[in-house]
């Protein structure tokens, strides 16, 4: 009898799929692919470069495509209009190539257009235990359905179209597990940014985290992906979380996921897909969640986070310039910073139970002169689903724009941005300098703290807000 020893989660995969070790140790490898996604601001280069080469795409029935990044967010939209200098030859490339390649291609007036990792788990591209690629950093965030997925650059992209395989050295791992319970107002953003505070931004580098505990277990597939997002913020690998019912039901019946025995085969493999007691990570940390506040950033990093009842923190010398960029100072409290503008949206907190999040703040209210806050729903399926809930009319009512889907502000394409030097509250995953809009401030935090910052004019706690208060 073979006694195996514990496997971890990621272990488990990397076996699953590992065509063969390219070198002694095992430390690198070459690994199956088992589904490419891909959108325009990379993957038209990419299917544009093989044609170039007369590759084909292997395999084609396993990748996609989408426009999201430079679309046009903005009502009554077109297919061809971007407010990127340059960026409709993005769209066209991929759109002509993804059509001469016969891969399959969502187009900005297909219902199933969205941003690439929205749209994944809609229509059961994502699955538990594949290996799944995408020539962007926030592939991770589809972990939460138990998949090995992560970012990768365009020759990246390129290989793994041609030969449905990549050479990957593979990554250390790590797993983080949640206890205690999570207060009122504070949620998946906030873990995220409150573990990213604790560890520093390089905190989990090269490995794949897998998030675990009962926190993870009881969070919504929605919340779970919120969280997985954030994990290129940690300079992980990727993420991963072990796929449980919620995760089978939320894809048993889309378009690409198994049906019929092919699914019943497929559930019966997947539920093995979790790490085995007593099972090995390279690191371990733990953290209870009981005491967690909203969190906001301050400065340029997801890393410069604190509870938005605090104040921004002392400066060391490597946060100075961040504390300029931001125009912020130690001691200053954060919930009384004004801000000129309010965004919700993005890979991170763009699907339907973030839009509910925030319309629960908002409704009935006003968003305080001056603000301007934009609702980008990350899928038109999301943005369809909204509307029949009547999130639309709440948005609006409460002085919100509501745009159609894609990354809109969440990065700068070079078109439409904030005003020069503005102080934005967002929705998104990154404040770099610069990234969305020339030298335009942003403080990170959850859809609730921005629903009610965009209420008050500053930044502000939601915890009143969800009880009533003001
Ligand atoms: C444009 C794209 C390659 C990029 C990424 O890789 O993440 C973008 O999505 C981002 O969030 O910065
Ligand atoms: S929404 Fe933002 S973070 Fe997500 S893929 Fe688009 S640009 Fe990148």
């Amino acid at each position: 009898m073979t006694v195996t020893a514990p496997q971890s989660l990621f272990e488990k995969i990397w076996a699953q799929r590992r065509v063969e070790d390219l070198n002694a140790d095992g430390s690198l490898a070459l690994m199956h692919i088992d589904r490419v996604m891909l959108h325009e601001r990379m993957g038209g280069v990419a299917l544009r470069s093989l044609a170039e080469r007369q590759l084909p795409v292997r395999n084609r029935q396993q990748v996609f495509a989408t426009i999201d990044h430079i679309a046009d967010t903005r009502p009554g939209r077109t297919e061809d209009t971007t407010l990127m200098p340059g960026g409709v030859d993005f769209i066209r490339v991929t759109r002509d190539e993804s059509r001469k390649s016969g891969i399959h291609f969502f187009d900005i007036n297909d219902p199933r257009q969205g941003i690439v990792h929205v749209i994944s788990p809609e229509q059961g591209i994502v699955l538990p235990g594949i290996t799944l690629v995408c020539p962007d950093s926030h592939t991770c965030t589809q972990g939460a359905f138990g998949a090995l997925a992560w970012g990768i650059g365009s020759s990246e992209a390129e290989h793994a179209l041609a030969t449905r395989t990549l050479r990957v050295r593979k990554p250390r791992s790590m797993r983080v597990t949640f206890t205690g319970r999570l207060a009122q107002g504070v949620g998946a953003k906030d873990l995220a940014l409150a573990l990213i505070a604790r560890h520093g931004a390089d905190g989990a580098q090269r490995c794949v985290v897998e998030f675990d505990g009962p926190v993870i277990r009881d969070m919504s597939i929605e919340a779970r992906q919120t969280i997985c997002n954030m994990a290129v913020e940690f300079s992980a690998f990727t993420a991963l979380i072990a796929p449980d019912e919620k995760v089978f039901s939320t894809l048993q019946g889309r378009p690409f996921a198994p049906s019929g025995a092919q699914w019943d085969e497929a559930m019966a493999s997947w539920r093995n897909l979790k790490s085995d007691e007593g099972a090995s990570f390279d690191v371990e940390l733990h953290m209870d969640v009981s005491d967690l506040a909203p969190m906001v950033t301050w400065g340029t990093s997801p890393q410069h986070a604190c509870g938005v009842d605090g104040v921004v923190p002392g400066a060391t010398q490597s946060a100075e310039r961040a504390l300029a960029y931001m125009d912020v100072h130690p001691g200053d409290k954060l919930a009384d910073m004004p801000i000129q503008a309010a965004f919700i949206g993005s890979c991170t907190n763009g699907r339907l139970s973030d839009l509910q999040a925030a319309a629960d703040v908002l409704r009935g209210r006003r968003v305080a002169p001056h603000i301007r806050a934009i609702c980008v729903p990350g899928s038109t399926s999301v943005k369809r689903e909204a509307e029949a809930l009547g999130l639309d009319h709440v948005f609006k009512d409460a002085g919100f724009e509501w745009r159609e889907s894609g990354c809109s502000m969440c990065f700068f394409s070079g078109g439409e941005s904030f005003g020069v030097a503005e102080r934005v509250i967002s929705t998104t995953n990154r404040n770099f300098e610069g990234r969305q809009g020339p030298q335009t401030r942003t403080h990170l935090a959850s859809p609730v703290t921005v629903a009610a910052s965009a209420l008050s004019g500053h930044i502000a706690d939601p915890r009143p807000f969800l009880r009533g208060e003001p």
